[in-house]
């Protein structure tokens, strides 16, 4: 289900010195949609990714957000508008618990009344606090996590930390997620569970959803549309189906990879 761009980068170029990493990147994603981004190695995909959230400031094109114009903005600003995105390596706080990893994403857009209201335990406050736990319970149960909520975060096996990690990521409702490598060292029923999340929160939740994966049966599976990058430029764009049927996608990807 699709609703208006809530993302929308056009005509991306990124360079490092001699190597084109992005030439004419353009995409559009909308709201309520799962895309998937495949490619070779050194494709481009993560290039792309730091440019939608901010780390690198393309040579040429530019990003909107809900139509602002976010090309100059910092990660923290975009974070802002609603984008979040999640990293290869996971980046949870491994001492807190489980629970509060989703509590300090819930963190930043403060309480009301400051100081004071923290102190005087104001109705207003902790009806915020409430309404947060509430939320985080939501999330760790859409990702399997019920149950997990008191245990140190840096305790967790890989595939649950990456779950954790995930849910920390919608814990405060993204209006676009972008998820690198969300699969990578999660079992087949992780997978069945992760990929329902990302499917609820897109349909129920309107937000936009944007994937880089290797996995590329799970990409099929998730993604209503897939865009293909190769030597940095979109080779192709098109539903699971289009971009399987693609000669020039099979002769430079999907002939070697599994799924
Ligand atoms: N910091 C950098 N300095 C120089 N070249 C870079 C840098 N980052 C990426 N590149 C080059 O840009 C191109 C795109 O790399 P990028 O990491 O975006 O590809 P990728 O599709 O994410 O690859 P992978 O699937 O291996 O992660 C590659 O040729 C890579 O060598």
């Amino acid at each position: 289900m699709s609703g208006a761009p809530a993302l929308r980068a056009e005509g991306i170029g990124v360079r490092f010195g001699g190597v084109r990493a992005l030439d004419d990147v353009g995409i559009t994603l909308c709201a309520g949609e799962v895309r998937g981004l495949i490619g070779p190695n050194g494709a481009g995909k993560t290039t792309l990714f730091d440019v939608l959230s901010g780390i690198r400031r393309p040579d040429a094109g530019s990003v909107r957000l809900d139509g602002v114009d976010v090309t100059r903005h910092s990660p923290v600003r975009r974070a802002r508008h609603g984008m979040r995105r999640t990293f290869q390596r996971q980046q949870l706080f491994g001492q807190l618990t489980v629970a509060d990893n989703l509590l300090v994403a819930q963190e930043w857009r403060g309480g009301g009344g400051g100081l004071a209201a923290d102190l005087l335990a104001l109705p207003a406050r902790r009806s915020y606090e409430r309404a947060r736990r509430e939320r985080a319970g939501k999330v760790l149960a859409d990702f399997g996590l019920d149950g997990r909520g008191d245990a140190a975060a840096g305790t967790l096996p890989v595939g649950r930390a990456r779950m954790a990690e995930l849910a920390r990521a919608v814990a405060d409702p993204p209006r676009v997620l972008l998820l690198d490598e969300p699969a990578s060292g999660t079992t087949d029923d992780e997978r069945r569970r992760l990929a329902s999340a990302v499917r609820r929160l897109a349909e129920d939740e309107g937000c936009a959803v944007l994937l880089v994966e290797h996995d590329v049966a799970f990409v099929m599976e998730l993604c209503s549309r897939v865009l293909v990058l190769d030597l940095g430029r979109v080779l192709a764009e098109g539903t699971p189906a289009e971009v399987r049927a693609d000669r020039r996608v099979r002769d430079a990807y999907l002939g070697s990879a599994p799924g």
